[in-house]
């Protein structure tokens, strides 16, 4: 039995309908990301799930009981915030026992859960202390022990990572996997942030329009994209996209293209499935890694100019102008000695590439 399970899940905002047809069953234990951009409907659903806004049509269950209809408290779930919402005038331990005073549980008892939940979060020290002298990552571990006192089904996140800085963002994603880690709680999460959505999640979910474009882990969302939106979405910096056209088979079932922006006249691309018949204009997706700095003796090697160079330290970005007007993006590692204006001999790592039809389906 799913712990939760969405069926034939609808939203309409005022007769719009924002999430369409959502099916989804999310195991005991998983940790499942959903992402998407802006207005894709990640809130909605989470807020579904939580009881705080009404479903149009379908089903949600929470371990095998409907709860369409039933009260967000009583749900089993606990739902953490973007914005904390810690009340100011209570101390961490007040804040983080309030929902078991509501429950009328007796005060030692509380302090023993408050305690065992600011171990698990390192607030021991913090305890007697107000939100405003806290930092915000202090903050958001009150509001997540506020929920791990409820001992929820299911924990609800809503972008609980966006207002902290990005050196404090990537200290808390670890905090989040370790506590996914030590208490194995079932746990739905939204983010816009694909990174967030890679090292978290045991499933990523990734929505477009009020629609799942995929289902599954995040290695498989990336080596195995149905389509261009889950390919380009998955994977930084993202997959670059270029046109090709199919002019014959090759002997073990690749489709042999030409691809002019890149000067090659029969690259050798497999397709996902090699038996589907490939005729026609195409588009190459190639990871921005597939591309190396090992130059024209490469088995595959093609010339890039250099636009502009983004050196990380341990890699180089070069973004080369395409046709279109968009870049082309290449991750080389290290520092290569490559400037702007310079022609660049490249490999390519054909094995790697991937298709997809005009209208972005993976082929
Ligand atoms: N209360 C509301 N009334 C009307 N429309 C709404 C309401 N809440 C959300 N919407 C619309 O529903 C769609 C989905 O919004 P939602 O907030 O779920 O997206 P999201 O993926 O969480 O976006 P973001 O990443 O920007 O938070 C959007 O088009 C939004 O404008």
């Amino acid at each position: 039995m799913a712990e939760l399970s969405l069926r034939n899940v609808r939203k309409s905002f005022s007769g719009t309908e924002v999430i369409h047809d959502v099916n989804l069953d999310v195991e005991s234990g998983a940790f499942v990301v959903f992402v998407g951009p802006s207005g894709c409907g990640k809130s909605t659903l989470l807020r579904m799930i939580a009881g705080l806004e009404e479903v149009t049509a379908g089903k949600i269950a929470i371990e095998g009981q409907d709860v369409t209809n039933t009260d967000p408290a009583r749900r089993g779930i606990a739902m953490v915030f973007q914005s904390y919402a810690l009340y100011p005038h209570m101390t961490v331990e007040e804040n983080i026992g309030f929902p078991l005073e509501m429950a009328g549980m007796s005060k030692e008892a509380r302090k023993a859960e408050v305690q065992k939940a600011a171990d698990i979060l390192h607030l021991g020290p913090y305890l007697q202390r107000k939100p405003k002298a806290l930092s915000g990552g202090q903050r958001q571990r009150v509001a997540i022990g506020r929920a791990i006192v409820r001992n929820p089904k299911i924990f609800l996140f809503d972008e609980p990572l966006s207002n902290l800085d990005a050196e404090l963002r990537v200290r808390m994603r670890l905090e989040i996997a370790r506590l996914h880690e030590e208490i194995g709680a079932t746990m739905v999460y939204v983010t816009h942030d694909q990174v967030e959505a890679m090292t978290l999640a045991t499933k990523i979910v990734v929505l477009r329009d009020g629609n799942i474009e995929q289902v599954g882990a995040p290695i498989e969302l990336y080596n195995d994209p149905d389509n261009m939106f889950v390919a380009g979405f998955i994977g930084s910096p993202k997959m670059n996209f270029i046109p090709a056209r199919v002019t014959g088979r090759g002997d073990s079932d690749a489709a042999i293209l030409t691809v002019p922006e890149l000067g090659l006249e029969a690259l050798e691309v497999m397709p996902r499935d090699p038996a589907a018949s490939l005729a026609g204009d195409v588009m190459l997706g190639i990871r921005p890694d597939c591309f190396g700095a090992e130059g024209a003796a490469a088995p595959v090697a093609v010339n890039l100019t250099c636009e502009v160079t983004e050196r990380l330290g341990n890699v180089t970005y070069m973004h080369a102008l395409a046709s279109d007007g968009e870049s082309i993006v290449a991750e080389l590692r290290g520092q290569p000695a490559i400037r702007t204006g310079d022609t660049v001999p490249l490999s390519l790592d054909a094995g790697r590439l991937m298709l997809f039809s005009k209208d972005g389906r993976r082929l």
